[in-house]
């Protein structure tokens, strides 16, 4: 049986390029940059006010001067005012672009101002005082957001302040996410007492809406010849199908004939590893992945994590994400000879280290306790006893 290490291989050798696209700068949150983002201009722009009050120049300091007549004031955003003489001093808003006549702001709280004269009352003032120096964050021309790197609100502030209305981000592959079975019934619809709701592909849609991928959705009834009809259209539409349900023994698991008949060349079905043993995956002649996964609700949403997230992140040219690894906190057992995805709780200690509390549930079909766990444990296949202390790689979500 293909090993879950076997199974990540396969995949991550068919990632793709799908190209950029230019996208207005408030649309691109959560979106793969594409380009380098270079400063227009000097960071900051001009020699920056960072505390209101007046601005002089130091001159007047060494000189003994202490008081100083207000020549005008100077709102963020105004022209600079230059001062004729070291007496005189300008009313200055954080903000505002400096006159090279001044060098040192000094704040309202170390003044008092009487008749359009500020008097100093702080013993000491520095050359260069409250005042963020042009260019001293970047210059211009400098790379200010790297490219291939998800677009965060940091990065929309960057793109806001460098004039980069449009910016060109990566394609994301066309995806459809299919579910299939004759026991599903709509979300706003009352199941009979042996039907329930799809839930399965609204999981799947979400998880990759959350990673800047809108997919489309679709049900196919347990019927070989229209499931085989409705993926051959896919294909021809997508580039990635993703399927939940239908792979295993079943007389309605109709999908792996399907997809053969559909062309679609398997690269592997079955995974050592619980749940998601039978998750089925392959490729099209003309390019297009299908991903049929488990139809137990944590067998598809563990899969997903596992497999098509970090397929996503590698085709869109994200850096692979730092593994993260945690302590067992208390002895576990799992006797079968497949990897295992331990539902766990996540809690930080006082040591700086990562405590995972297992969480079982009920097996695959508990989907209530993914709501009460936030990660899964990977747990080697190779032995049956896991102790309390032992560090594991862990997948959040
Ligand atoms: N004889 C065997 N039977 C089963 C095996 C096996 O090896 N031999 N494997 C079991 C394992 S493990 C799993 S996981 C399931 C996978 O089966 P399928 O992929 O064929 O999935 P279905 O039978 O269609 O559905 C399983 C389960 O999931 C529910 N489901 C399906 N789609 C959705 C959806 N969109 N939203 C919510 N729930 C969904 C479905 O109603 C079933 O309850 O097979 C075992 N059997
Ligand atoms: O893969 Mo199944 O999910 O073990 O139930």
């Amino acid at each position: 049986m293909t090993t879950v290490e076997q199974a990540e291989q396969i995949i991550l050798a068919q990632i793709k390029d799908y190209g950029t696209e230019a996208l207005a700068f408030e649309q691109a949150l959560g979106r793969v940059l594409a380009e380098d983002i270079k400063a227009d201009r000097n960071l900051p722009p001009f020699n920056r006010v960072t505390m209101d009050g007046i601005a002089i120049d130091f001159d007047a300091i060494v000189k003994g001067i202490r008081t100083f007549k207000i020549k005008a004031t100077q709102a963020a955003g105004d022209q600079p005012v230059d001062i004729d003489a070291n007496e005189e001093c300008v009313e200055i808003m954080t903000g505002a672009a400096l006159s090279p006549t001044v060098n040192a702001v000094i704040r309202y709280e170390d003044l008092e101002i009487n008749n359009g004269l500020a008097k100093l009352l702080a013993p000491e003032v520095k050359h260069g005082q409250n005042i963020h120096f042009k260019g001293t964050d970047k210059r211009s021309g400098d790379i200010v957001a790297p490219s291939n790197q998800v677009i965060s609100p940091a990065v929309i502030s960057l793109l806001a302040s460098v004039g980069k209305a449009n910016v060109l981000v990566k394609k994301m592959p066309r995806v459809m996410i299919i579910s299939s079975g004759d026991e599903l019934v709509e979300v706003a619809a009352t199941p009979s007492d042996y039907q329930i709701r799809k839930s399965n592909n609204y999981t799947v849609k979400a998880a990759l809406k959350l990673h800047g991928l809108d997919a489309d959705m679709m049900h196919i009834p347990d019927d070989p010849d229209v499931t085989r009809k409705q993926i051959e259209t896919c294909l021809q539409n997508y580039d990635v199908i993703l399927l939940s349900g239908g792979i295993s023994m079943g007389k309605f698991d109709y999908i792996p004939q399907a997809l053969q008949d559909a062309q679609v060349t398997r690269l592997f079905h079955k995974v050592q590893q619980r749940p998601g043993k039978p998750f089925w995956f392959g490729k099209h002649d003309n390019g297009a992945l299908v991903f049929a996964f488990p139809g137990n609700p944590v067998a598809t949403f563990m899969c997903l994590h596992r497999y098509v997230l970090p397929w996503l992140d590698a085709t869109l040219s994200l850096p692979p994400k730092e593994h993260v690894y945690a302590l067992l906190d208390r002895d576990f057992t799992f006797a079968p000879p497949l990897k295992y995805f331990l539902q766990i709780k996540l809690k930080s200690t006082p040591m700086g280290t990562l405590a995972a509390q297992p969480v079982e549930g009920n097996g695959s079909g508990d989907f209530a306790n993914l709501a009460d766990t936030d990660a899964f444990m990977e747990l080697p296949p190779d032995r049956d006893e896991f102790k309390k202390g032992e560090v594991f790689r862990v997948w959040k979500f």
